[in-house]
């Protein structure tokens, strides 16, 4: 029998204050566990606004309806509190430089978020901190933890944000176009550490992105977001192979267009 979803999304609405259209406009899917779905669209569409309405960080001008039920269909749903954003979901944003604080070092950055939600000492948070630079393949990790992170480049910073982000071992992770601030290869680099970490981990991935390249390249499941409403969703390979709607036949074409290497084999 299949597992109930992670979360379902139902009829969701999101406007900004004093915003002519809804951000999102009743949207309605399902976040399947331990799998990957990458929300696409183009710039405007609304997919850093679904992003943190899951991870409960939207602003103040931000006026909702509709619901997000999490673990629909669990027998028992005892934890009333979940997800707690930073516990249960680590959130990495497309600035490393912005999200990272540059007079705290970066063992301080990274083990923070171990001593406020697993209860860790400081010392024993700075040996989880190191572990976990090492697990985002930074060369060094001990000397990093006194570094600052001007000392570092922009896809180095992105790797401690991402070590920030899973520091308190969260269920979920959500990627708000975390690549797109870095050069093509550094893109791979970063795309190929997530894919590893959330197979390891077995954590759930949100990750947004206008690149339909790269979406199929992590993604296990796709969202399509036009202008604040869900046009398709489903699998990564039916989506791609086999798309619905033209708006994201029109997203394939304009990747094929570039003379890049085909999504995946089937599509003409
Ligand atoms: N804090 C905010 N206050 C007012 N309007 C906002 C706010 N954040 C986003 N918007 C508006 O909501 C709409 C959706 O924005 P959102 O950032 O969710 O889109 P996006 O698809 O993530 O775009 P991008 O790819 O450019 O980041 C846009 O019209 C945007 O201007």
């Amino acid at each position: 029998m299949s597992q109930p979803p992670l979360c379902r999304i139902e009829n969701l609405s999101v406007t900004y204050a004093g915003a002519a259209h809804p951000a999102l406009d009743t949207i309605s899917l399902s976040l399947a566990r331990h799998r990957s779905l990458a929300i696409i669209g183009e710039s405007g569409s609304g997919k850093s606004t679904l992003a943190r309405r899951l991870a409960g960080l939207l602003p103040a001008n931000a006026a909702t309806s509709g619901t997000v039920v999490w673990n629909a269909g669990a027998e028992v749903q005892t934890d009333t509190t979940f997800p707690r954003s930073g516990r249960d979901i680590g959130y990495v944003f497309q600035d490393p430089g912005a999200s990272l604080n540059p007079v705290l070092t970066l063992g301080e950055q990274v083990a923070e978020g171990a001593v406020r939600h697993l209860g860790l000492s400081w010392k024993e948070a700075l040996s989880h901190a190191r572990d976990l630079l090492e697990q985002v393949q930074l060369p060094h990790p001990s000397a990093l933890l006194k570094a600052y992170s001007h000392q570092l480049s922009g896809g180095q910073r992105q790797r401690v944000a991402i070590a920030c982000a899973i520091s308190a071992r969260p269920n979920i992770l959500i990627a708000d176009e975390a690549t797109s601030a870095l050069d093509t290869i550094t893109q791979a680099a970063i795309t190929s550490l997530l894919d590893g970490l959330v197979r390891e981990s077995g954590m759930t991935l949100v990750f947004i992105t206008h690149d339909i390249a790269l979406a199929s390249s992590l993604a296990d499941d796709i969202v399509v977001l036009k202008s604040g409403q869900l046009v398709e969703a489903g699998k990564a390979t039916n989506v791609l192979s086999n798309p619905a709607h033209a708006y994201t036949k029109s997203l394939i074409a304009a990747h094929l267009d570039l003379s890049t290497p085909r999504l995946i084999e089937s599509v003409p």
